[in-house]
């Protein structure tokens, strides 16, 4: 479920007639994603979908993202952007909450990706990073290395119910990863979430990559590595297959190079990526009551996978 706010199709109606987009055929909430109220939104000119800001999604971070979505839009990445009312402004007020309406890309994001799309997903990050090297505005980011001690602390003790030992075990692994971080690698406007979910396909073609609202200034092969611990893994953690890590490694490359010191980073990089989505998973997971409609995402699945960064170079 991911419709938190309901609109009625009298204030939809009202919405669009800001915009030259046609006028209401239908909207249908997305039950896909956990963040924001997305809507599915036909018009006589068109196919859209309406996004309703959740309280996750700080209001004062639109414009970043929205610049960052035209930016990569300009230079032939496939995303979508926020179409602009009569007026010119693409954030409107809605149902109580931030809105915008988005171009609709097809595609479906895969669940189970061939090393042929791992490539083609790959290249695409490769070309988003071409795309942003001059892309001007900052986003601090608010899930970087520095925050994850005080999340760890934050979830305490609690974490142990997840797994006996695991607050210990979290902690040992931090100390270590933040001892090694790297301070001195390239930084970018990067996506920090380019999980399979937010890559949309058509066989082995990109057609669109979404959920930029994690999007922030942090070291760039970060995002290629946060990347790797979510493609090449199944959903449980627990295999590694390298026919996919080594073919993102070689599409992200064919668009865009990796210094010698970014790649030897890569190792380092993914466990930070593993310690990030394991914390927060966990903080969801202590934070959520087992029956709430939201799914809780498993959060040893990413200890699982820092197990085997830590015990092998999987970018040899
Ligand atoms: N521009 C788009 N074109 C087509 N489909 C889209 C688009 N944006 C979102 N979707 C669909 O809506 C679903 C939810 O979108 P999204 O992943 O952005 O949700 P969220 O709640 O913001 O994020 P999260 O995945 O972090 O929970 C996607 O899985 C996709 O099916
Ligand atoms: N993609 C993340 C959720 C959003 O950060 C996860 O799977 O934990």
């Amino acid at each position: 479920m991911a419709v938190y706010t309901q609109v009625s199709a009298e204030a939809l109606g009202t919405f669009l007639a800001r915009y030259d987009q046609g006028v209401l055929v239908s909207a249908k909430g997305i039950a896909e994603g956990v963040q924001n109220s997305n809507y599915l939104v036909e018009t006589t000119a068109d196919r859209f979908i309406l996004t309703l800001y959740e309280e996750w999604t700080s209001t004062d971070d639109l414009p970043f993202f929205l610049a960052m979505l035209d930016h990569l839009a300009a230079a032939g990445n496939p995303v979508p952007r926020a179409l602009p009312d009569r007026d010119g402004l693409a954030i409107q007020q809605l149902a109580g909450r931030s809105a915008c309406l988005i171009e609709f890309l097809t595609g479906v994001s895969v669940s189970h990706p061939t090393p042929a799309q791992a490539r083609a997903a790959g290249a695409a990050m490769g070309q988003l990073h071409a795309g942003l090297a001059d892309f001007a505005p900052t986003r601090a980011n608010p899930l970087g290395a520095d925050t994850w001690r005080p999340l760890l602390e934050r979830c305490g003790a609690g974490i142990d119910t997840i797994a006996p030992g695991l607050f210990a075990r979290i902690e040992a692994a931090l100390a270590r990863v933040l001892a090694q971080w790297p301070r001195d690698l390239p930084v970018a406007a990067i996506h920090t979430d380019l999980f399979p979910d937010n890559v949309l396909m058509l066989g082995d073609r990109v057609t669109g990559v979404i959920d930029f609202y994690f999007a922030c200034t942090d070291i760039r092969a970060y995002d290629l590595a946060v990347m790797h611990s979510a493609w090449a893994f199944d959903a449980t953690g627990e295999r590694y297959d390298p026919a996919i890590g080594a073919a993102l490694i070689a599409g992200y490359e064919s668009r865009f190079a990796l210094s010698e010191a970014e790649r030897a980073a890569l190792p380092i990089l993914a466990q930070g990526a593993c310690l990030r989505f394991l914390l927060t998973r966990a903080w969801d997971w202590v934070n959520t009551p087992a029956d709430a409609l939201v799914t809780r995402k498993d959060p040893l699945a990413y200890w699982r996978r820092l197990e085997a960064y830590l015990k092998d170079d999987l970018f040899a």
